[in-house]
């Protein structure tokens, strides 16, 4: 069962989809390896639909989709082609969602703290937190590589909670997927939706439908409540 909407201490953000719009990022890392082996470069607005669930499965589904090579062989050599083309440049095109930036720098100042959950490699996603500016609001990032299981398994949100000393029942998770969405259910932690990414396609109860993430502040921390 879901941890109640009302409060919490800790929010937790997936990254791709949530804070950030890195599909012409991602899309053109992807293009590079595709174009180096001679296939089809792809829109990035369909290439968005993939990312949420690592590299790997990004290729695969994508190599699958558009019905070109997607062996296992295929897809070991494509993953760290796409991953060096994706670091050489991490955060050309990737821009905030609306007010993402103040909203988390708002988050902070309320007194909640901040922790980061995503399936984007964890060396990959500190050089984005990086080059964003926003490294320092998250005192917990866990990339995929760096859980001992990714989404949607539990333990990649529960490794981020331990890592903050956050029981689980303090926390909300913050995602725009089915991955996510999964993920929250399955660690017993509240999932609250963002109307950006693949967030308007999932279903949840309304009480869990963001508009901003300032809309969080609904769930006042502890210190807050204490002065209230
Ligand atoms: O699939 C990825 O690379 C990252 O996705 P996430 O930040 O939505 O978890």
């Amino acid at each position: 069962m879901s941890a109640s909407p009302n409060t919490a201490d800790v929010l937790i953000f997936d990254l791709d989809g949530t804070l950030i719009d890195s599909a012409h990022d991602i899309a053109a890392a992807v293009n590079e390896y595709l174009a180096s082996k001679g296939w089809p470069e792809q829109d990035p607005a369909f290439v968005e639909g993939f990312i949420g669930n690592g590299p790997r499965r990004l290729l695969l589904d994508l190599l699958l989709a558009v019905g070109l090579p997607h062996d296992d062989a295929t897809v070991d050599e494509a993953v760290p082609t796409y991953i060096a083309n994706y670091e050489r440049s991490p955060a050309r095109h990737t821009r905030f969602y609306a007010h993402v930036k103040e909203d988390l720098h708002r988050l902070r100042e309320a007194g909640f703290r901040l922790g980061l959950c995503t399936n984007k490699p964890h060396a990959l996603t500190l050089k984005v937190l990086d080059l964003l500016g926003i490294a320092p609001l998250f005192e917990a990032v866990v990339g995929a590589d760096a859980a001992p299981a990714c989404k949607p398994d539990p333990a990649h949100l529960l490794a981020v909670c331990e890592r903050m000393g956050a029981p689980p029942a303090s926390v909300a998770y913050v995602g725009d997927t089915a991955v996510d969405q999964a993920t929250a259910a399955a660690a017993g932690i509240s999932f609250h939706v963002v109307p950006w990414g693949g967030g308007s396609l999932l279903k949840v109860d309304e009480a869990f439908r963001l508009d901003r993430l300032a809309d969080l502040m609904a769930l006042k921390p502890a210190a807050a409540r204490r002065t209230a």
